[in-house]
């Protein structure tokens, strides 16, 4: 479903602040897949997230989604096959807009202009079954203005609205990171739920290990550009946060402590 071939992206290149974010990335996600993606501060994470999402054009190398190559495709064309949740609740809904024409405009990401917002009986209907699903009421809200959602309920509607077009790819950038762990542990819930019941395709940034470890079926490390670290579903389902520490131990050398890897 998504393949990196020879991925590579310097920024700022031959300068005092050139930057090698990605060096020669390979990946492959079968359907269904859901992948985990730990690893230090600059690994390349959310670099690897903005090559896939078209947000940026690496240097080199191809990325596939679904059998297509991608790689000149813009962000905006992308956005019709790939879904995306960023840490920031505001990233991604309108807060001035109603759920409802947030859900809307959503529903036509990636699509012509026109009709966008506009929404009819049908479609609220839908709009109420999907909110319902994530029981927090908001199937009852739907003219309410989404800034008047709390950081969880509008994460959460994210992450339906990323999801409810079943797009070929879900991008998950550590959109539970910005939360309180009643509210993280919600939208981790949730989101283990949409992507099963959609059988989606995740890659998922966190800087919890436990929740890496927790969620998904794959669990990729990345350091300073690349990919040190492919733990198998079998080799994932027995390990524990101490295991992944002494994994990059023995892949870097030197002992490390749980500060360097999460920080
Ligand atoms: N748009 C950009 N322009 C210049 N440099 C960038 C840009 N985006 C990322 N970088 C640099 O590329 C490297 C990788 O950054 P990236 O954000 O992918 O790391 P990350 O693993 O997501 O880190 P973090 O966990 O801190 O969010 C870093 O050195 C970063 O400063």
């Amino acid at each position: 479903m998504l393949t990196l071939k020879n991925v590579s992206q310097t920024f700022f290149p031959n300068t005092v602040n050139e930057r090698k974010a990605l060096r020669d990335i390979n990946l492959h996600l079968d359907a269904g897949d859901f992948v985990t993606i730990i690893g230090s501060n600059g690994a390349g994470k959310s670099t690897v997230l903005n090559a896939i999402a078209g947000k940026i054009r690496q240097d080199q190398g191809s990325i596939d989604i679904d059998g297509k190559e991608v790689s000149k495709l813009g962000d905006d064309k992308r956005a019709q096959f790939v879904g995306r949740v960023f840490q920031d609740p505001m990233a991604g809904t309108a807060p001035n807009l109603t759920i409802e024409e947030n859900m809307s405009l959503a529903e036509r990401r990636g699509m012509s202009r026109g009709l966008g917002m506009a929404v009819n009986e049908a479609k609220r209907k839908r709009y109420r079954e999907e909110l319902a699903s994530l029981e927090l009421g908001l199937e009852n809200r739907l003219k309410a203005k989404v800034g008047l959602l709390s950081g969880g309920q509008r994460q959460a509607l994210s992450l339906l609205m990323a999801t409810f077009s079943e797009p070929k790819i879900l991008l998950l950038d550590e959109h539970t990171a910005a939360l309180d762990p009643q509210r993280a542990e919600l939208v981790t819930r949730l989101t283990k739920e949409i992507v099963d019941r959609h059988k989606l395709t995740t890659l998922m940034v966190t800087h919890n290990m436990a929740q890496a470890l927790e969620v998904g079926n794959r669990l990729i490390m990345m350091h300073e550009g690349q990919i040190i670290l492919d733990v198998s579903p079998e080799q994932k389902s027995g390990m524990c946060a101490q295991d992944l520490l002494d994994e990059f131990g023995k892949i870097k050398g030197g002992q490390l402590s749980d500060r360097t890897l999460l920080q």
